[in-house]
């Protein structure tokens, strides 16, 4: 590990044209991802977690584009790069597996083909010598009998197993950042800790650092060391994953921790139903005055309702965007 950050993001803001109009979908957004460290963005679905992961790897589309800010990868300027670079950077240096292999995967090409490919095209490999890797990689996914599986098309895979392909796809060229955006919400909760804990575990041993979007703060805590909560576009409070649960400062945190089962209570026993944060996340369009969340937020003051809150540091470590923050 070295001191400087692998990918460094500062006051990022990504704006949405709709041709009328130019509204921030998130802004503000600061965080610092070290090399072989395990990062999670977590928060309802439409914060806007997948758009910064986009905007990470320069894949944002229009209506969608940067409208400020910096991202930083390994010391170098995302946005001043060349479509080349970076697209060669997206090949080699970060990776990113979806929800839904499905629509990542080529239908019509075999899953060792797939694999090969990014050797051939990343790493200069001759095709001989890539489908011998490409055999290695379905293996260290453990993939049972890789070489014969990699003659088989993606929708002759369980979906556990796509996903493993994925993982050995991302990981060919050996990244130096894997962003996973809900790796594994479409699975059932068994595969669903197969993957992660197999995730877990190639990017440990390989120094890879891991960039981990989801709704569920119970899974990213669980996988990374520091966890940030977004919000309505901005990022609402970043701790260490273990002072998210023992203690949230942000009203939006402490909601999401209550939503969670805990294990042996009635609501994980299916006895009773989970404390739901009551309202809605607000669209991009129609973001509250003041602390976005101050419509769900019990402890709302009149400040709330008016002045945004700036980001204030935790003496415990961490920081938290709230007037009221505990
Ligand atoms: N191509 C697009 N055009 C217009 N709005 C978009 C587009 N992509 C995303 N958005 C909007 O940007 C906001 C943030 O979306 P984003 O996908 O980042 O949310 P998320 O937190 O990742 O949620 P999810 O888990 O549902 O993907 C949402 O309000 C979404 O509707």
């Amino acid at each position: 590990m070295t001191g400087a950050p692998l990918i460094e993001v500062e006051d990022l803001r990504i704006d949405l044209d709709d041709g009328e109009r130019r509204v921030a979908a998130a802004e503000g957004v600061s965080f610092r991802i070290s090399r072989g460290e395990t990062f999670g963005l977590v928060g309802e679905s439409g914060c806007g977690k997948s758009i910064t992961a986009l905007a990470l790897i320069g894949l944002l589309r229009s209506p969608l584009s940067i409208g400020g800010g910096v991202i930083r990868f390994d010391g170098r300027e995302i946005q001043h790069l060349s479509a080349a670079a970076q697209r060669d950077l997206r090949g080699n240096r970060i990776a990113m597996i979806f929800q839904e292999p499905m629509t990542a995967l080529n239908p019509v090409s075999p899953v060792g083909r797939q694999i090969a490919e990014m050797f051939v095209l990343h790493k200069g490999k001759s095709w001989r010598e890539a489908n011998k890797l490409a055999v290695e990689a379905l293996a260290s996914v453990r993939v049972p009998a890789p070489e014969r599986r990699v003659n088989d098309y993606p929708h002759q895979l369980s979906g556990g197993m796509r996903q493993r392909v994925m993982i050995a796809i991302a990981l060919a060229c050996g990244p130096d950042l894997l962003i996973a955006d809900e790796p594994t919400t479409a699975l059932d909760v068994t595969v669903q800790a197969e993957i992660i804990e197999l995730m877990r575990n190639l990017c440990a041993q390989r120094g890879t650092a891991i960039l981990m979007i989801s709704h569920d703060l119970g899974l990213v805590a669980n996988v990374c060391r520091r966890v940030a909560v977004m919000y309505a576009g901005r990022i609402v409070e970043e701790r260490g994953s273990a002072d998210i649960f023992r203690k949230p400062s942000h009203p939006y945190t402490q909601g999401l921790v209550d939503s969670l089962p805990r294990l042996g209570s009635r609501a994980a026993l299916g006895r009773s139903r989970l404390k739901e944060i009551a309202g809605v996340v607000p669209a991009i369009t129609n973001f509250p005055e003041g602390c976005r969340f101050n419509p769900r937020c019990a402890q709302a003051t009149e400040m709330c309702r008016t002045t945004p809150p700036e980001t204030d540091m935790l003496e415990a470590g961490g920081l938290v965007r709230c007037h009221h923050h505990a």
